[in-house]
């Protein structure tokens, strides 16, 4: 996607050196954009932690450009397999990233320490265009359903999303919002109603920033506004990303998601959710009992960043600081992701096409799992 008329991906190798890693600094959106220069797996694994970089598929991503900058400090077995699982831990819930440091070693073991680091490199921009692709595909696939809803509603469709699934989340398109960006490139007239997303505020922050980029019209909105706006007929379909679907079809995203599928219910709304097919864990079913679910610092629930404002709400030259909200002595706890059963999701929106959350739904689409799932 584009910033000030320029394509970029959320992570690139850098073209003067040919080998460091370049990832916009999240941490630091949408206040100015800075491009972190990653040269060590210690680096990519820091900035996975603290969230510089963030979103299911874009840390995957990023992870398996990690396990190629270790391979160039020392690509024996041993530090292969013990750097990729420093790596894999740095976050529990996206299961992307396992699935990338997966794939990576399963193409890194067979090849001769001597060659990995250039097949490293090579299988970490596979996994990028593939990730590019899928997104894409996922727009046009999510695209038809922004249209019926559109050719209903005079064109224009009003989608409520939770948290960042855009570009910046992942490789190029995003998730959640490539549809959107497709939908209004054809000249629907889309409408998103941008959840602040609490405690790291990624929708106020990123997924507004994002959209305003793109041109496409929205209104940042309290976490808790959604199911007002539903009752009231204000959203036409709720689309959300995600971190990790189960095979049954539950699906874990950051915390409040599962609140927006109650209200989505409640009130009729279709609620979406748009995921490659490499954020699906085959291996799990029940996604309440099974998937771990990230307990992040308190802090970032204790307080609030921005810039100041002042009189007139105008910004004191951009200083970015760190409020407090929570008195001392107060606890604060932050679960960052909770998990929504699938007979509440209305359909999955993957590169193969839109599915039932089901198993059934799953294996339709990708029948080549079948003998995985059983
Ligand atoms: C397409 S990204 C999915 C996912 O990533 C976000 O999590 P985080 O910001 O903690 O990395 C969020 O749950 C998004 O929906």
């Amino acid at each position: 996607m584009k910033i000030d008329n320029v394509a970029y991906r959320s992570v690139w190798v850098d073209p003067q050196d040919g080998w460091t890693v370049r990832i916009f600094d999240q941490t630091r959106l949408p206040w100015s954009i800075d491009v972190l220069r990653l040269s060590t797996a210690d680096e990519v694994a820091h900035a996975i932690r603290t969230m510089q970089v963030r979103g299911a598929p874009l840390i995957g991503a990023v992870a398996a450009y990690g396990l190629a900058l270790a391979l160039r400090e020392d690509a024996s077995d041993t530090a292969m397999e013990r750097e990729a699982a420093m790596l894999a831990e740095t976050r529990p819930t996206a299961i992307n990233l396992r699935w990338a440091i997966g794939r990576m070693l399963a193409r890194l073991r067979g090849v001769a320490p001597h060659s990995r680091v250039q097949a490293a490199y090579d299988e970490a921009a596979a996994i990028c265009d593939e990730d590019v692709a899928q997104n894409e595909a996922i727009g046009r696939n999510g695209l038809s359903l922004l249209s019926e809803i559109a050719a209903r509603r005079g064109n224009r469709v009003d989608v409520l999303t939770h948290c960042n699934a855009g570009w910046i989340a992942t490789v190029d398109w995003g998730t959640a919002l490539a549809p959107i960006y497709m939908a209004h490139d054809q000249g629907i007239d889309v409408h998103v109603w941008v959840d602040e997303t609490r405690p790291r505020n990624q929708g106020a922050l990123l997924t507004a920033w994002e959209l305003g980029r793109h041109g496409v019209p929205h209104t940042v909105i309290a976490d808790n506004a959604g199911g007002h706006l539903m009752q009231h007929g204000k959203v036409d379909a709720v689309i959300v990303g995600t971190d990790r679907v189960t095979r049954q079809g539950d699906v874990a995203n950051k915390i409040g998601t599962y609140l927006k599928a109650l209200a989505a219910h409640d009130n009729g709304v279709p609620f979406w959710v748009a995921l490659p097919s490499t954020t699906i864990d085959w291996t799990i079913g029940d996604g309440v009992r099974e998937i771990e679910i990230e307990e992040r610092n308190a802090d970032e629930v204790g307080a609030i960043t921005g810039p100041l404002v002042g009189p007139g709400d105008v910004d004191r030259e951009g200083e970015v600081r760190t409020i407090r909200l929570v008195p001392p002595g107060s606890r604060a706890a932050n679960p960052a992701f909770d998990v929504t059963p699938a007979r509440l999701v209305s359909g999955l929106i993957t590169e193969r096409g839109v599915c039932a959350a089901s198993e059934a739904g799953l294996l339709s689409l990708f029948p080549e799992r079948r003998q995985t799932a059983a």
